[in-house]
């Protein structure tokens, strides 16, 4: 292949676009370049009723879109314009006719858009399948060497500045090819994940007899989970409103792959609150949280669960960070990453004395998280709906004991059962009044982390009495409640469900526990 190692300019020009955004700044860009226009239907109306000079493709061909738009690209005319070696096929291409086109500009029918509508047929899909735009940017990807290919009008500023200096470099040609190829793979895969959920009467199933993921790459990291690994980030292709993948970096050292992760799990937990909430977040387990009237007695509140392990953690607030919270944490201890919906200036002025501390702004989302989780095994990936949920069927907790639930322990008891759900399996929980008090996290028995809450509340000098208790699962014998009794809580939130249920509601009633049940289980690995 004769590959055309200098800038080339664009004598010819094909502009065939479903979204529409900009194409007529670029179309401008290319008429004031001197390049001959090529363009379909709908695109060709949008340009000459701008003004612009344009030939359509079926009088360039010579053959007419036909079967309403199904062929209207397919013609050697265009491909041959797009696939034809400069140098090596330029003989073919003078005898048949074929001039050469030096930038195609397509993207395609709206799939994905389309397919998302729950009520979408299976007609609809299938005419909403582009044949002729993957087709062409295929063909001028391959013939990067000698053409110019875009598909999405972000790339639009880069091909006009280059018009207007030296034509399409090789590195910008480069790009653009992979760039293309990527499009036409995320868009193969909507259509075979969509399809291959459904059946030919329309039926869908829940899951694709084959998973296409995407992702793209925003970072290579130093390291990985340790500094023999190498790890890179990847986002979903375009990431959801909301997800700790939108953050923007406000200041401080790149991110590594544990602040990620970390990061990751602070987020979903401090956005399960709805009053301003603080969570620090070790290990990507929660060693701190608390609710408040505003962020900053909710962070000394969180601190001061466990200062020990707060130490070089990651904070997440469900607010903007204000100048009286950021001065606070900068004054009390070792921060490696904060994070927050908005950051005030005043806030940045002051993690700003910190250079190292890497400060991250996420705007909040959807509060119920969407998509697959997926979770890779060795040779495979299991794959499953979003914890999305909080409550089981009666929406709420339901008291089974002989001592009732007031609003304002039903109010404690909701706050740790919050935390619970975002605390690794086993997970215990005990707090009051809106904070935590000791977090037993990620134990093999769930009487060992009961007692690793209890220690951790001991060594913070926070005391137990008058405390409730959050277990991710339901307990299976008393022995759970008489310890949680032993440590003077006086009521427990747990799942329910166990076949000793009778036998751990009476452990309740004999120590004037109350209890209440969820009716679902947050197991968390
Ligand atoms: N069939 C073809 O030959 C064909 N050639 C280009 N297209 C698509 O038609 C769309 C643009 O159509 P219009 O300019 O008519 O709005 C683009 O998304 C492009 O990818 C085609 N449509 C579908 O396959």
């Amino acid at each position: 292949m004769t590959t055309v190692d200098r800038p080339i300019p664009v004598r010819r020009a094909l502009l065939s676009v479903s979204d529409k955004t900009d194409i007529e700044t670029l179309a401008r860009a290319l008429n004031d370049a001197g390049a001959e226009i090529l363009s379909t239907g709908g695109t060709a109306r949008l340009l000459t009723e701008a003004g612009i000079p344009v030939t359509e493709v079926g009088d360039y061909t010579g053959f007419p879109e036909i079967m309403a738009g199904r062929v209207k690209t397919l013609h050697p005319r265009v491909h041959g314009g797009l696939l034809g070696r400069r140098g090596e096929d330029e003989a073919v291409m003078a005898e048949q006719d074929i001039p050469p086109i030096d930038l195609l500009a397509v993207n395609l029918y709206p799939f994905e858009a389309v397919t998302a509508d729950p009520d979408c047929s299976l007609a609809t899909a299938i005419e909403h399948i582009d044949i002729g735009g993957p087709a062409m940017l295929r063909a001028a990807a391959k013939n990067h060497a000698g053409v110019g290919v875009v598909t999405d009008p972000s790339q639009y500023p880069a091909v006009i500045d280059a018009l207007g200096g030296e034509g399409l470099s090789v590195a910008l040609r480069y790009e653009l090819a992979v760039a293309a190829f990527n499009h036409v793979a995320r868009y193969d895969a909507a259509i075979s994940n969509h399809l291959s959920a459904r059946s030919a009467d329309g039926e869908r199933a829940d899951f694709p007899a084959q998973l296409n993921a995407h992702w793209q790459r925003v970072d290579t990291l130093r390291y990985g989970e340790n500094p023999h690994q190498q790890a890179a980030f990847y986002q979903e292709a375009a990431a959801p409103a909301g997800s700790f993948a939108s953050y923007r970096q406000c200041q401080g050292k790149a991110l590594s792959y544990n602040n990620l992760a970390d990061a990751d799990a602070a987020w979903a937990c401090a956005a399960a609150f709805e009053a301003p909430a603080c969570v620090i977040v070790k290990h990507a387990n929660p060693c701190g949280v608390a609710v408040a009237d505003s962020l900053e007695p909710a962070y000394q509140a969180a601190f001061a669960t466990d200062p020990t392990s707060a130490f070089g953690g990651i904070i997440a607030f469900n607010r903007p960070l204000d100048a009286a919270t950021a001065e606070a944490i900068i004054a009390r201890q070792f921060v490696e990453v904060i994070l927050a919906p908005a950051v005030a200036d005043e806030a940045l002025a002051i993690t700003g004395r910190k250079q190292n501390l890497r400060v991250l702004e996420i705007p909040h989302g959807p509060s119920t998280p969407g998509g697959w989780r997926l979770q890779p095994i060795g040779g495979g990936v299991l794959v499953q709906s979003q914890d999305a949920a909080l409550y089981g069927d009666d929406a709420s907790l339901r008291c089974v004991t002989e001592a009732a639930i007031d609003d304002s322990l039903r109010s404690d008891l909701d706050f740790v059962w919050r935390v619970a759900k975002h605390v690794k399996s086993n997970a215990i929980v005990y707090g009051r009044d809106g904070r935590t008090l000791g977090i037993g996290a990620g134990q093999m028995s769930r009487v060992d982390s009961a007692r690793i809450g209890v220690r951790k509340a001991t060594d913070a000098g926070l005391s137990l009495a008058g405390a409730v208790l959050a277990s991710d699962a339901f307990f299976p014998f008393r022995d759970g409640v008489d310890q949680a009794a032993e440590a003077g809580v006086r009521a427990i939130v747990q799942p329910g469900g166990s076949m000793r249920d009778d036998e751990v509601i009476a452990a309740a009633n004999e120590h004037g526990i109350a209890m209440a049940f969820t009716g679902m289980r947050h197991f968390r690995h």
